[in-house]
């Protein structure tokens, strides 16, 4: 198993982090000070460092401690933590070879999903035996929300069972994303998890890719190949938008769930597998299975447990925690400040219902970062034309939206005002017709637009 170091003034820091750790069953020692750190770290070749940013030490910082780190164990991962969010010095920290910046104060969530994150990271050859690499890069962000909380209770439940499991949820929820959780959290961590979009797949290539083929086995076949369910011998195969396989190819699934065997395509040849499933729809099963489009055997096989994940509507408590991390993790990647949302976009945001979930939030923080230049906020004319339409359907379109925001007349941090956001002009500087388009009174209207009730 890994070793881990932990250096921070704080005792109770230290302390902290050593039961996290241990309770993964890391070996971990800790330092009070940067000098002792660098003692240790003559002695001893530690996997992975915790460092605090502000040592106590005379001449001496987390980033230089680093730097020391990096010549004596260059393939040691170092994990630079500060009680201060600043961007600049994570950005700087990051380019310098930190593997990530940690927050104090941070979650026991937030130390496992980093751990987990580092130990399956090919580029950190650790010493343990390490699982496949998942490929994954983005850090797993665990909501703080009632619904956020029952979907990691039940995750813990069932992870570490062999039970098959439907992931339910809409679009971009991230059940992909629970699916690694699920892996990681259970006895196969350290084998391989493989995911196959089936959503888009021709019988042939279904075929092809879930068993595999010979070669010559059709046209096209040049070379022998393996499918996911021998790729993902000993460990997790994930099955995305398992409703679209076609009846053959379920039929052909189903077999291969109950003998444990797979047949390549073009072979005789059975090899057995042991595999666990996990499966993810978009649309209820019960629902294909109702009209006629998913094998109600199947589904019992793959029904053993079934997870929904929540969308990102009924978990807006979460936005503010997937914001920031969003957030940080462009700035890092455009390496470049950006600042933070000013309130009226905050509001835009929150009122908005993320049809296209995690995915279409982080896709649109992306984009307004990319876009704010020179301003230490992110306002509202870096959002998509969509979220600030839905905010006010009578508001003008943002590429018509005033250069000085003088003009936009609400004060967005009042959030029991916050659904106006119109100028005088569209109304034709009458309050009576602007109240009335919004099916407000005139009294109203000026009331929340702070505009005196005079005729104009
Ligand atoms: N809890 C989370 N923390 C951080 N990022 C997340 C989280 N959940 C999802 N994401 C991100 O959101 C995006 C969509 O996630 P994912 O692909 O898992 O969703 P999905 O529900 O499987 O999508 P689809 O329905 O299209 O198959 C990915 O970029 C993923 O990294």
């Amino acid at each position: 198993m890994s070793n881990i170091l932990i250096v921070d003034n704080e005792i109770s820091i230290c302390m902290l982090l050593r039961k996290i750790l241990r309770k993964q069953g890391f070996t971990v020692d800790t330092a009070l000070s940067g000098s002792t750190a660098l003692r240790m770290l003559k002695e001893t070749a530690y996997d992975i460092i915790f460092c605090d940013y502000q040592l106590k030490d005379k001449e001496l910082n987390g980033g230089m401690l680093m730097n020391s780190i990096h010549k004596l164990h260059p393939h040691a991962a170092v994990v630079i933590m500060s009680a201060y969010p600043n961007v600049r010095v994570a950005i700087r920290m990051i380019k310098e070879g930190a593997y990530d910046y940690l927050l104090k104060p941070f979650s026991v969530a937030a130390v496992l999903a980093l751990t987990g994150k580092i130990i399956n990271d090919t580029k950190y050859p650790l010493k343990d035996e390490r699982p496949l690499s998942l490929n994954h890069n983005d850090q797993y962000v665990y909501g703080e929300s009632p619904v956020s909380k029952e979907l990691y209770h039940q995750i813990a439940m069932v992870a570490p069972t062999n039970y098959s499991i439907i992931i339910l949820g809409e679009t971009g929820t991230g059940k992909e994303a629970v699916a690694r959780l699920i892996h990681l959290q259970s006895k196969r961590a350290h084998q391989p998890f493989i995911a196959l979009d089936c959503g888009s797949l021709s019988d042939e290539l279904a075929s092809s890719e879930l068993f595999g083929h010979e070669r010559g086995a059709f046209t096209g076949a040049a070379t022998e190949r393996k499918g996911a369910f021998e790729l993902a011998q000993g460990g997790t195969l994930f099955l995305d938008e398992i409703t679209n396989l076609s009846y053959p190819i379920q039929t052909a699934l189903l077999r291969v769930i109950q003998e444990r065997v797979v047949r390549k395509v073009g072979s005789l040849k059975e090899i057995p597998v042991d595999i666990r499933l996990l499966a993810a729809s978009n649309e209820n099963p019960v629902v294909a299975v109702a009209r006629g489009a998913f094998r109600l055997d199947l589904f019992y096989r793959l029904n053993e447990f079934s997870v929904s994940v929540p969308s990102l509507r009924s978990r807006l408590e979460d936005l503010p925690l997937f914001i920031a991390t969003f957030m940080r993790d462009t700035a890092i990647t455009l390496g470049k400040e950006t600042g933070h949302f000013s309130a009226q976009a905050l509001a835009c945001l929150r009122n908005y219902s993320w049809p296209g979930n995690i995915r279409e939030l982080k896709n649109v923080i992306r984009k307004a970062c990319l876009l704010t230049t020179d301003v230490p906020e992110c306002d509202i004319t870096s959002l998509p034309e969509e979220i600030i339409n839905a905010y006010n359907p009578v508001t003008m379109a943002p590429h018509r939206l005033p250069a000085t925001r003088n003009h936009l007349r609400i004060k967005a941090g009042k959030t029991a005002l916050p659904k106006i956001m119109v100028t005088k002009k569209p109304a034709g500087d009458n309050k009576t017709k602007a109240a009335g388009a919004l099916h407000l009174d005139r009294k109203t209207l000026c009331d929340k637009l702070q505009l005196p009730d005079t005729l104009s």
